[in-house]
């Protein structure tokens, strides 16, 4: 059956530890379906227009190119069901994976209708550096119906929070820089 992964983003803005799952999944699945959305727990610092532009920018420097990934603004929604549901109208008859860094483990039963959307997705958690996953938090996603794996990648040690914090532009990939640059996106963050 045609695999296919999710991964929504705030990307604000998107960096390099975006890059290199998206990178690995594409190598790994038929498609990779991207989205960048505003998310419920969170306040966002650039419109999302723009961070959905940056998302775009980033899988198009991703090398070798693949044709199976692309960004769908179409699907962005606060409520990853709500995203799940449009996707179905696209592509039916298929297995989705949802993807997430292991930092959401702990989150992701307070999401809208989380029971529902683990129904009809596998789980698919990114490891990532200061975010141990732990048993007890897996066991509560599993009791809400979630098939689990943790994937055979380390994300990379950067966050969107770091560039915005410290204006690092070391974590993001040259075409956000760029973008970011040009469109005078964060100009409240000291760069370096
Ligand atoms: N370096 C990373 N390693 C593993 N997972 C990551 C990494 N960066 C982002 N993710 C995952 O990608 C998804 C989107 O992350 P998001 O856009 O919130 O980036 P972020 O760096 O966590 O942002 P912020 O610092 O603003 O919270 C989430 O599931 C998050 O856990
Ligand atoms: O469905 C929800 O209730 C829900 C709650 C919080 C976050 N999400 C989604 O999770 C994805 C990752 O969020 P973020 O901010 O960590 O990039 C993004 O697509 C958000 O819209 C979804």
């Amino acid at each position: 059956m045609t695999q296919i992964a999710l991964f929504g983003t705030s990307a604000d803005p998107p960096t390099a530890g975006h890059q290199a799952i998206l990178h690995w999944l594409s190598q790994r699945f038929d498609r990779v379906v991207v989205w960048a959305s505003d998310n419920p727990f969170k306040t966002h610092q650039t419109a999302l227009e723009h961070r959905m532009k940056m998302l775009s920018l980033l899988i198009e420097e991703i090398n070798p190119p693949n044709p199976n990934i692309a960004v769908y603004p179409e699907l962005s929604s606060r409520r990853t069901l709500e995203t799940l549901e449009r996707a179905k109208q696209y592509w039916s008859d298929v297995e989705y994976t949802l993807v997430i860094g292991s930092d959401l483990v702990q989150q992701i039963p307070q999401w809208y209708q989380i029971k529902t959307l683990l129904k009809q997705v596998k789980l698919l958690i990114v490891p990532r550096p200061g975010y141990g996953v732990e048993a007890t938090d897996l066991e509560k996603v599993k009791q809400l119906g979630g098939q689990v794996k943790i994937a055979d990648i380390k994300g990379l040690p950067v966050s969107s929070s770091h560039y915005r914090q410290t204006g690092n532009i070391e974590v993001l990939p040259p075409s956000v820089q760029a973008y970011i640059d040009q469109e005078q996106l964060y100009e409240s963050t000291v760069k370096d």
